[in-house]
């Protein structure tokens, strides 16, 4: 595997799996593959989780780590080829992306969607402009429209949680103050796709995803039916697909709540607003995983750098790249 782009750059979703669970018992097994090579991380929003993990799975993989906050700290890029470029932005892209390959060996890079035109962000500029100049692998620490090291660690999570043959997972939108991007509901979405299980998506009226990533999938509009029999509740907020951007509701009665929850398992890729997405007493109880999915990040952020550095290395000893 060259880039981690898409849940659709995993050759086979219980391999990985069963080999992240297995660098989970023992992280350090592989800390000779990435001696010499260096990641460097590259942040156009804020993070917490994305940021440690995966400088954490790089040094189990032996790798040196740089991190650049590029969104406060590089120059304003430009992404557009053949503009005059008299106006705000700095760098081009073609500049950009050959230069930081020239000092590591994997670029990993986090663009959310701005949210404003949908054309825009489902073009992704940022990641497709690097993955398009770099001369490196590239890994997606979220872009516009993905999420895969979330969707990775949540595959994880309930692999390591499931004790039915075919477990019943609901997807469920929540309130929130701000318009957010739909990137995790879209990756857990196509992550869950190639899982056997029973699988429901419930948000308001408005709130319809892209088609073409729901597409097969049940969708509820009655958020309490969808709930009935559930054995995992992924909660989550985005903002309206049709009405690109746009925060139609904001009503509580979608918050999620132990009594609503029942005896399923909570999940969300955090940060979390509580008291508005989820209730304190459903993150404080014993049902949530959320710390879990956490922990997760780190061992699918090192299966993603395992697989690169494996292609990597076998290329560079035919001498092929
Ligand atoms: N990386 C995980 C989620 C990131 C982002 N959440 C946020 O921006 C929440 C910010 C806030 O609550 O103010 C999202 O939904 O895609
Ligand atoms: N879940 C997640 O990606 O968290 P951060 O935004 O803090 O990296």
């Amino acid at each position: 595997m060259k880039n981690y782009l898409s849940i659709n750059d995993i050759d086979s979703l219980p391999n990985w799996v069963d080999e992240a669970i297995a660098l989970k018992k023992d992280p350090y097994q592989f800390k000779e593959m990435g001696k010499h090579k260096t990641i460097c991380l590259l942040f156009f929003n804020n993070s917490l989780r994305t940021r440690l993990s995966t400088q954490k799975a790089a040094m189990h993989m032996g790798m040196e780590v740089m991190v650049m906050n590029f969104g406060s700290e590089g120059w304003a890029l430009e992404y557009e080829d053949g503009t005059v470029m008299d106006q705000g932005n700095s760098e081009h892209i073609k500049e950009a992306a050959k230069v930081v390959s020239q000092y590591c060996d994997i670029i990993a890079i986090r663009a959310f969607a701005k949210l404003k035109d949908r054309t825009k962000d489902e073009a992704e500029e940022v990641l497709n402009g690097f993955t398009k100049y770099a001369s490196i692998p590239v890994v997606n620490m979220e872009s516009s429209i993905a999420h895969p090291l979330q969707a990775l660690a949540d595959a994880i999570t309930i692999t390591e949680s499931n004790t039915k043959p075919k477990p019943k997972v609901v997807l469920s939108w929540a309130p929130h103050p701000k318009a957010l991007p739909h990137a995790v509901a879209n990756s857990f979405i196509e992550m869950i796709k190639k899982q056997n299980v029973e699988f429901t998506i419930t948000h308001p009226k408005g709130y319809e995803l892209n088609p073409s990533i729901t597409k097969g999938c049940a969708i509820e509009y009655d958020q309490n039916k969808a709930l009935e029999n559930a054995d995992f509740v992924y909660v989550k907020n985005w903002s309206s697909y049709s009405d690109y951007g746009k925060v139609l509701s904001q009503d509580s009665h979608w918050m999620m709540t132990q009594a609503k929850l029942g005896s399923a398992k909570f999940m969300h890729c955090l940060p979390v607003r509580r008291n508005v997405v989820v209730e304190d007493a459903v993150l404080d109880g014993g049902q949530s995983l959320v710390l879990e999915q956490a922990n997760n990040r780190t061992f699918a952020a090192q299966i993603v750098l395992k697989k690169i550095l494996e292609h990597s290395n076998v290329f560079s000893a035919k001498g092929k790249e």
